[in-house]
């Protein structure tokens, strides 16, 4: 360090020595203009390192191959006319701003500050600030003019801020990060970890420190420069994915993923020293200046408190990960972890999946803790830990949606291992093998979207002919599409496909199936009519809905086998609309479609128009069936159904018992608006296909009313 200190002291104004001068660390920040306001020095008390040779500091974000900035025709500011307008929401900056985010609960802070309360004149003043509501993340006045307001220094949100394309001017507040490092570092060898970062003035709770700088690169250059590096656990602690805006349905391509990360091993400023802490002093937010550059967005390092001259500067790598997979400060530290970049994400997916196949799937147990303040936890592990919260916050939204516990059962006994009766097990030791998904359009390149939507319409307006309103139809509808089309009912579609081939049993004329279903529906009528199926906790109930789910009971036979007796057809029919109707029951027990407590002729009535429906589909090769992935992937699966039906309380419509539309729920379910139905253009789905052969008329008369006799097709007797 001396030795290198002296060549610096001595030689490096010297012409001849320009090549070393250029690498050499000390000339390197000195050349940088914020130098002579706010330097950075290196010190080693402690040994004889340096800093790696092959590391060199820079003073901006370097952009590698393949990356660019926005075109010039994409940027945009704002134009405010005055500074102090860039505070409120109306600033173009501000325009991401999400109604939560932009509330403040810090404007009465700034306005005492400026000794606007109370009564009088002021007091007009004050109303008048309170109609434009502030936005923007900092404090405007009084000492804590400039510090991040205390509710971003809890937040997951991005900072916003103005920049050079916007008409307010250098000083505007909300400039912070763009002015840059207010704090002189001092980059010293610490008794343990290498070299660590500290600051040389006292720092103020909310004060800007630094950004994180670095090359920033492509997704395929950084798993490129992983598989370089000799360890690659080591690399993952310099990357950082630049990925606060990716999403994969993003409009904008640079955002649809994967991100571009940012690597600071070999270029970089003083903040790549820095070193972890689970109980940090700063933590890294995602900051943007122009709208165009969310790609690039700027990864900035804020004060979460006081921290006194002379403090080692740290930040928590993963964000407040604690062993109970919380935020070390509440549920926000937590989700600040999305803020904080997935650092190494490729990489750490593969070692993702490799874990996943030892480790035992829990809801609530995150890997093995790492958390111990000497030594950083391993970024794998902490990257893994830091998904498997994700994923379980992602779970527990879902759950809270209506989407069932992966340990209930449909049958109701906690032990039962029956397939079909584990339709909501999607966790690694039972995952589906398959997921049944709906492909674009039928083999008439009909969408199958308006395949589904008309059968919803037909079964709402022929089993329950009796209403007339067009909004109580449309509701109908509308909660018989998001029933049918549920990921159990596609799984027990799935398990009924299964069963008929592993039986041979094959429906391949549509008639056969409708044969089928009239003996069956009858006696599945009566079934659910002797049991309560609601209700699953009587012995009886449980031991009936077991039999007619399990392979025929050979006990029941004279021949006595080794093996379970085949299935037949009616055996697989009845499991499937058994399977049904015990996820009907659940979903209006536990939430999503109250009020459908029908009566044992409707739900025989649409159940079995379902599965019909289903194979009518099926023949029409409307469905696509894909491996199981993993959990994730029926994550997906279930989020999608969710937010497309997102909340189905208004149908408690039309039981059999009622004459009269009940319009209440409707009015109480203001989010229920009725999607409107597509026709088909020239098409007849009844007479033409027969997607809804299924369906009949309920409404006291004959339950099958025979669609396809109608128009000399085959077709489902009456009975
Ligand atoms: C981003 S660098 C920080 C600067 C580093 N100390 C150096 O000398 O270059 C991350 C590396 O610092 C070390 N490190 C960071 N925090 C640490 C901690 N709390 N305990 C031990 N080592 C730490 C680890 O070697 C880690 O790979």
């Amino acid at each position: 360090m001396e030795a290198i200190t002296g060549q610096h002291f001595f030689f490096h104004d010297q012409p001849e020595h320009a090549a070393e001068k250029d690498s050499c660390h000390f000339c390197q920040l000195r050349a940088f203009p914020i130098h002579q306001t706010t330097p950075v020095t290196i010190v080693n008390a402690k040994d004889q390192s340096v800093i790696p040779p092959n590391f060199r500091f820079i003073d901006r974000m370097v952009l590698g191959q393949g990356v660019e900035p926005a075109e010039d025709s994409f940027r945009s500011g704002c134009s405010c006319e005055n500074d102090s307008e860039c505070q409120y929401m109306g600033c173009l900056c501000l325009a991401d701003l999400g109604e939560e985010e932009g509330s403040s609960s810090d404007e009465d802070e700034d306005i005492h500050a400026n000794g606007a309360n109370g009564d009088g004149p002021e007091a007009g003043r004050k109303d008048k600030v309170r109609q434009k509501r502030k936005a923007y993340a900092y404090h405007t006045h009084g000492a804590k003019a400039g510090l991040l307001r205390s509710k971003m220094l809890n937040s997951k949100e991005p900072l916003y801020e103005c920049h050079a394309g916007c008409s307010c001017s250098k000083d505007c507040p909300n400039r912070v990060v763009e002015r840059g490092r207010t704090i002189p570092l001092q980059i010293f060898r610490t008794d343990d970890r290498g070299w660590g970062v500290r600051t040389q003035v006292a720092i103020k709770k909310g004060q800007f420190v630094d950004r994180y700088l670095g090359e920033i690169i492509t997704s395929a250059e950084a798993d490129r420069r992983r598989a370089a590096s000799a360890v690659s656990k080591r690399k993952d602690v310099y990357l950082f994915a630049l990925d606060k805006f990716t999403h994969p349905e993003s409009l904008d391509p640079r955002l649809k993923g994967p991100p571009l990360e940012v690597d600071g091993e070999f270029l970089s400023g003083p903040t790549r020293f820095i070193n972890h802490s689970c109980e940090p002093n700063l933590r890294i937010f995602a900051r943007v200046g122009d709208h165009a550059d969310k790609h690039i967005h700027d990864l900035a390092l804020f004060a979460i408190r006081d921290i006194p001259r002379g403090e080692e500067l740290t930040f928590d790598y993963v964000d407040g990960v604690t062993e109970d997979g919380g935020g070390m400060e509440g549920a926000s530290a937590g989700d600040m972890a999305k803020c904080l970049s997935r650092r190494s994400f490729t990489y750490v997916w593969k070692q993702y999946t490799d874990y996943k196949a030892y480790s035992s799937y829990t809801m609530s147990t995150p890997p093995s803790s790492d958390r111990i303040s000497s030594s950083p936890p391993s970024p794998v592990a902490l990257t893994l830990r830091r998904r498997e919260r994700d994923e379980r916050r992602r779970r527990e939204e879902q759950y809270s949606h209506g989407r069932p516990l992966p340990s209930q059962k449909l049958c109701g006994n906690e032990e039962c291992v029956l397939r079909c009766c584990n339709v909501f097990k999607t966790t690694r030791f039972y995952l589906p093998d398959y997921l049944l998904g709906d492909k674009e359009r039928s083999v008439d390149d009909i969408l199958v979207k308006d395949i589904q939507t008309h059968f919803a319409y037909l079964a709402a307006t022929r089993i329950w002919p009796s209403i007339e309103k067009q909004s109580d139809v449309l509701l109908k509808a509308q909660s018989i599409e998001a029933f049918a089309t549920s990921p159990p009912v596609r799984a027990a579609y799935l398990d009924f496909r299964y069963l008929c081939q592993k039986n041979d049993l094959n429906f391949t004329i549509e008639s056969r199936l409708r044969e089928t279903l009239s003996v069956t529906m009858p006696r599945f009528r009566s079934l659910i009519e002797t049991l309560d199926t609601a209700r699953l906790d009587d012995d009886y109930t449980e031991l009936v809905v077991h039999r007619t789910l399990q392979p025929p009971d050979q006990a029941d036979k004279a021949v006595q086998t080794d093996r379970p007796l085949p299935w037949t057809q009616e055996g697989c029919v009845m499991r499937f609309l058994l399977t049904v109707e015990l996820w009907r029951c659940h979903d209006e027990r536990h939430m999503r479609q109250r009020g459908w407590a029908w009566k044992p002729w409707i739900v025989a009535e649409l159940v079995s128009a379902v599965l019909l429906h289903y194979w009518l589909l099926d023949r029409e090769k409307c469905f696509e069936r894909v491996p199981c992935r993993g959990s994730e992937q029926c994550d997906e699966v279930w989020q999608d159904w969710l937010d497309k039906y997102p909340l189905l309380l208004g149908d408690s419509s039309h039981d059999d018992d009622e004459d009269e539309p009940d319009q209440g729920d409707s009015k109480k379910s203001p989010d229920l608006v009725p999607k409107p139905i597509g026709l088909i253009k020239g098409l007849d789905l009844d007479k033409d296909v027969g997607y809804v052969g299924g369906v009949g008329t309920a409404a006291r008369g004959p339950l099958w009313r025979d669609m396809r006799q109608k128009h000399g097709d085959d077709g489902l007797p009456q009975h």
